[in-house]
């Protein structure tokens, strides 16, 4: 594993343009990613998401929990939330990803598919609640899935692997000219938890 990842260059940019998405591979060791793993499961505020798209309201299958160094608002999809105080453990997570990435982050958003038929639809994160052109850290744990991103007006499409205590950085322009999702799959049939750390800014 060690080995592989060595080989992992993460100052390359894997979008061709317009954006920079930086892939660091495997930052957490196996074992320890298990154990980081199960306590996420256990112990985050896990609750399911609700949207309004077009007037219709969902609740997801997918579950979230959102934490902030403050009780920060935030909204998105018509819906206002409120951040928790990050736990000791998501604290450690975000020094980390600081560490890794060189950027500091104020809120993690955490998500929880518990198969690969719950996804994240093509979204950007640029609500106007983020940091302009801030960078988003996204820690993966448990099934490794696909992420793939769609450029919005060249429509060309990329697709990489996300696996289990990896770090994925994405930053500059990417949220404004490029889409992303997390593609179902009737293959997988284990949990996958997300955790993305992201720059909330407060507007008074
Ligand atoms: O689960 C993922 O890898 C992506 C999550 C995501 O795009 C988001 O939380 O905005
Ligand atoms: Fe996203």
């Amino acid at each position: 594993m060690k080995l592989f990842n060595d080989l992992i260059d993460e100052t390359k940019n894997l979008l061709p343009k317009d954006g920079v998405v930086n892939y660091y591979g495997k930052i957490i060791p196996n074992k320890l990613a298990n154990t980081i793993f199960h306590s996420l499961l256990e112990n985050l505020d896990w609750q399911h998401d609700e949207a309004t798209v077009y007037g219709k309201h969902y609740i997801t299958k997918r579950k979230v929990a959102w934490y902030g160094d403050k009780a920060f608002e935030y909204t998105y999809s018509g819906k206002t939330k409120k951040a928790l105080p990050l736990t000791p453990g998501l604290l450690k997570l975000k020094q980390l990803v600081e560490l890794k990435t060189g950027e500091t982050f104020n809120s993690c958003l955490c998500n929880l598919y518990h198969n690969g038929e719950e996804t994240m639809g093509w979204h950007s994160d640029a609500e106007k609640d983020l940091k302009k052109h801030g960078a988003i850290a996204s820690l993966s744990f448990g099934a490794e899935r696909k992420f793939a991103f769609k450029h919005k007006q060249t429509k060309e499409k990329l697709e990489f692997s996300l696996e289990h205590g990896s770090l994925l950085v994405m930053k500059g322009e990417t949220q404004e000219h490029w889409l992303h999702r997390l593609p179902p799959t009737k293959k997988i049939k284990n949990p996958r938890v997300n955790l993305t750390f992201r720059t909330i800014v407060e507007h008074n």
